[in-house]
């Protein structure tokens, strides 16, 4: 499964140790004041042909008596060069392969230094007086590798490979033009360089037909302020051009930087040369902390053209590969460096900017190379400068390895916060209070002779108890004392503990396992009891609504009841009123014909006195009267 699979890391990551150089005054012979222990490797049980038993690869730290924690920590890396490591050695492990990439498959390399200051990245880059460093060995081992393949580029051919508006040059039209800026005596010369140690065994045999040739152009750089800065275009003034770094037309997604000075060397004097002027034209200061401390982060950068010529057209097709060193400013803290000012700005610029690197170094420990994307390198120069290649899509990942230099009794917080960043993997313990174990009280002398662990998840405590008559003192005084040489004891406690952890390992991965299966069983008992509940509910509804119709239908007909009674009882009064308007007229109509009968009994005894009246001869009002009743 992918997941699964161990991340493949952007960088090899190193830590090299200094040796103490100057013995303080208030410090004797015996005292230690180291606060860091390479662990020795670990023998497997049983032994393991395949694993390199003689390769340290953790150190712990032990914060001082005062320190507010008094954590132990332990880091991991790919490997630890302890202070009695030297050049040859680091170079050999270290640079060799990175070499062989470069020369033999044509990749791009990249090496650099990381690390407080003080603790030695330019001493492992650039050596000192007596000793070379990885930059001089690394050119001694191309030109002995390449040896009577190496040309000059023609005009055209630079024409073809310069894709980043370089200003190519031939190294001696190069010296003629930087002796008439800086006077030539301030420039190292190449035979003040050390020779030792020799890298004789260190060739690598390229191979191919003879035809195939290499050109070298060398070019050096810093970063300053954050800004880039050309070390191989000296100036007439104070005010120097900062150079972009971009993608071009040629370079496509590839960021290169732009405009620089690139020297084309053909031995190792002339690449030497080159050197000294970078070294020179390098950004220093002195410091409290460092009497010549690098104040930016220098590139060096040695691009080998191979130029293989075409049997059909005679055209020369190119082939690019690129091996940068990089000598990082160190880490500071102001306090400790005493700087003020200009230096004090500086400062702040190298700490950012190293902060940046510690979170991209700690991203690439968690990411797949994958998902560049999600490493941050974008916020300052040097990381872009660093990781941007180191995560170029288009081509194979360069190799790339980062030497952490460090101080075993420099500044202690600078040292850890350097080892917590760029650790390939951490740990801690908080040494422990007197325990209870077994019913037993274990405290004081017996806390380290009695050493206990908590196996697994069931709890059991399994007792470690040395073999040999080691004292609590002792322990105490190994643990203590990071210098002193770990005894037998303590790594037969470290196999113990080493079991230990397998066991608990063990255990954890046995609990998950039933943890998975109950909840497998908690989700089968869900369902079924979802299933019940719903079967349960299905018929309480069903229930609910035989009731809910049983009631209707009753309602209805209480309704239809009442209605019918509501209609006779309007019936019966619609009735009972017909009848009384009935007799009412009745009896209206009785009185009418009553008044008109009194009215006709009056009239016809008028007309019965009139007529009595007429035949009595009587007057014409009389007869009137009389008309009146004919009409
Ligand atoms: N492995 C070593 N063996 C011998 N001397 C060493 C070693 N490492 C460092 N030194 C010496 O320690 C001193 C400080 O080392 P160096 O200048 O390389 O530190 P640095 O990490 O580059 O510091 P800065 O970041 O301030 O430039 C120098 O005198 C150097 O020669």
């Amino acid at each position: 499964m992918e997941g699964s699979q161990p991340q493949p890391h952007a960088f090899q990551v190193y830590l090299r140790l200094r040796p103490p150089i100057h013995q303080s005054t208030t410090t004797t012979a015996n005292e230690d004041t180291s606060f860091l222990t390479v662990i020795p490797p670990i023998p497997t049980f049983p032994v393991d042909d395949e694993v390199d038993n003689e390769t340290k690869t953790q150190v712990t730290i032990h914060p001082p008596s005062n320190h507010r924690s008094q954590k132990i920590e332990t880091f991991s890396f790919t490997e630890v060069f302890d202070e009695a490591c030297g050049q040859a050695a680091v170079f050999g492990k270290i640079v060799s392969p990175i070499l062989e990439g470069v020369l033999k498959d044509g990749r791009d390399g990249l090496l650099a230094t990381l690390g407080v200051t003080g603790s030695g990245k330019t001493h492992t880059i650039l050596g000192n007086r007596q000793t070379r460093g990885m930059t001089q060995m690394s050119l001694d081992v191309i030109f002995r590798s390449l040896s009577d393949r190496i040309s000059r580029l023609s005009e055209s051919q630079m024409d073809q490979c310069n894709d980043a508006d370089a200003d190519i040059m031939d190294v001696d039209a190069f010296m003629t033009k930087v002796t008439s800026i800086v006077e030539p005596h301030q420039i190292p010369k190449p035979n003040t360089f050390p020779t030792k140690p020799s890298v004789e065994s260190q060739v690598v045999q390229v191979s191919g037909p003879a035809s195939i040739k290499y050109a070298i152009l060398m070019s050096i750089y810093e970063v300053y302020n954050d800004k880039i800065f050309d070390l191989l275009a000296p100036s007439t003034t104070t005010r120097r051009k900062a150079l972009l770094f971009k993608s071009t037309k040629s370079s496509g997604d590839r960021k290169v930087v732009t405009g620089l000075r690139k020297v084309m060397v053909t031995d190792l004097y002339e690449a030497l040369q080159v050197l000294g002027v970078g070294q020179y034209q390098r950004s220093h200061g002195e410091t409290g902390s460092n009497d010549k401390s690098s104040r930016s982060h220098c590139f060096i950068s040695l691009e080998l053209k191979k130029l293989k010529k075409s049997k059909l057209d005679g055209s020369t097709k190119i082939k690019e590969s690129t091996f940068t060193i990089v000598d990082l400013a160190g880490s500071e803290r102001a306090r400790n460096a005493k700087t003020a000012g200009d230096r004090l700005a500086e400062g702040g610029h190298i700490n950012k900017s190293l902060m940046f690197l510690g979170q991209c170094l700690e991203m690439s420990t968690t990411q797949s190379l994958s998902q560049p994307s999600k490493i941050p390198y974008r916020q300052s120069k040097l990381t872009e400068l660093l990781f941007t290649n180191s995560y170029n899509p288009a081509a194979e990942p360069q190799i790339a390895a980062i030497v952490v230099t460090a101080d075993p009794a420099g500044d202690f917080n600078a040292t850890s916060q350097m080892l917590k960043y760029s650790a390939l993997a951490k740990s801690s313990v908080n040494p422990r209070p007197p325990t209870v174990m077994s019913g037993r009280s274990v405290s004081g002398s017996s806390l380290f002779s009695h050493f206990s662990v908590a196996s697994g998840v069931s709890g059991a405590t399994e007792e470690y108890r040395p073999d040999s008559s080691m004292s609590a003192m002792s322990a105490l005084s190994v643990l203590s004392s990071p210098r002193a040489m770990l005894s037998q004891d303590m790594v037969n406690m470290i196999a113990f503990l080493q079991r230990q952890l397998r066991q608990a390992d063990e255990k954890i991965k046995e609990a998950e396992k039933r943890v998975e299966e109950a909840n497998a069983r908690c989700l089968e008992v869900e369902m079924q009891v979802r299933e019940e509940v719903t079967t349960e509910m299905e018929q309480r509804i069903r229930m609910m609504e035989k009731k809910m119709l049983l009631r209707l239908q009753d309602q209805a007909e209480q309704e239809e009841v009442h209605v019918d009674r509501k209609l006779d009882i309007l019936k019966r009064t619609l009735m009972e009123t017909n009848d009384e308007n009935d007799r009412a007229r009745d009896l209206e109509i009785e009185e009418y014909v009553r008044e008109l009968e009194a009215e006709n009994n009056s009239l016809r005894n008028e007309v019965q006195a009139l007529k009595r009246k007429r035949a009595n001869g009587e007057s014409p009002l009389k007869e009137r009267s009389l008309n009146r009743l004919k009409f």
